[in-house]
């Protein structure tokens, strides 16, 4: 499980996190929701340990982070940070060389159900498929935790149905996902646990299966009653 536990942040003198505390587990799936600048990319990289924050701890499968829990978890930035001149093949030897997580196997499979080609160089591909290799760099790494910023930005509709099939197969079954998103619709009936963040703070966190049936409202309905009023 991750533990996010009343972590505060701040950048300068703004207050990017106040008190932050909410948690992601093993097997599902768990979505950050928030407007621009709510602070959940913040959020991401000081799980990962990319940013310090200011009080406050964050535990994964109970411990701090360190070198080892490294080899549990990855960030998938919201584009790809690879080399443009890079072909795909070139990026996947980049990556076994780099991580000694690094599965060939899970990334030649990725590659076939994003029917994606290995020759095409990284500058050249088209934005969604530039979000499905960065997914596929990601989701190729044998980690028990994977987080993810922003996947189906910016992206078609039929791109997007396709990172989102991945969400429901086997490639991410058993491991603990975070996504962020400011766009729930689409992606809605993949989520475990939605984390509604505003001010730098968890405005509602819940398990989208209750809501459904125990109070009858989708996320969307959630988001309205918090966001709006
Ligand atoms: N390195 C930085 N230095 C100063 N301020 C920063 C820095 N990074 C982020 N911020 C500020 O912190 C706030 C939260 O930013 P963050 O990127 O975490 O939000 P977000 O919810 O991920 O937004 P978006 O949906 O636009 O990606 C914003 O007001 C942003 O301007």
């Amino acid at each position: 499980m991750i533990e996010v536990k009343n972590v505060y942040k701040k950048y300068k003198k703004k207050q990017v996190l106040k008190d932050m505390s909410f948690t992601a587990e093993k097997g599902q799936i768990t979505c950050l929701i928030g407007i621009n600048g709510a602070g959940k990319t913040t959020i991401m990289k000081s799980i990962m340990a990319l940013t310090p924050f200011d009080r406050g701890e964050i535990l994964i499968d109970g411990k701090k982070i360190n070198k080892d829990a490294y080899e549990k978890i990855t960030y998938i930035p919201d584009r790809l940070t690879m080399l443009p001149n890079y072909t795909i093949a070139e990026s996947f030897e980049f990556m076994a060389d780099f991580y000694k997580a690094w599965n060939e196997q899970r990334a030649t499979e990725l590659l076939s159900f994003f029917k994606l080609n290995q020759q095409d160089k990284l500058s050249s591909l088209s934005k969604g498929n530039a979000a499905k290799v960065n997914l596929l760099l990601g989701l190729a790494l044998d980690v028990d935790y994977i987080l993810m910023d922003e996947p189906f930005s910016g992206i078609d509709i039929f791109s997007r149905e396709q990172i989102a099939n991945v969400f429901t197969s086997h490639l991410i079954e058993n491991r603990g996902v975070i996504i962020t998103t400011h766009e729930i619709n689409d992606i809605e009936h993949l989520i475990d646990k939605a984390v509604l963040i505003g001010d730098g703070k968890v405005l509602r966190e819940m398990n989208v299966e209750e809501i459904r049936e125990m109070e009858g409202k989708s996320v969307v309905d959630v988001m309205r009653e918090v966001y709006v009023g």
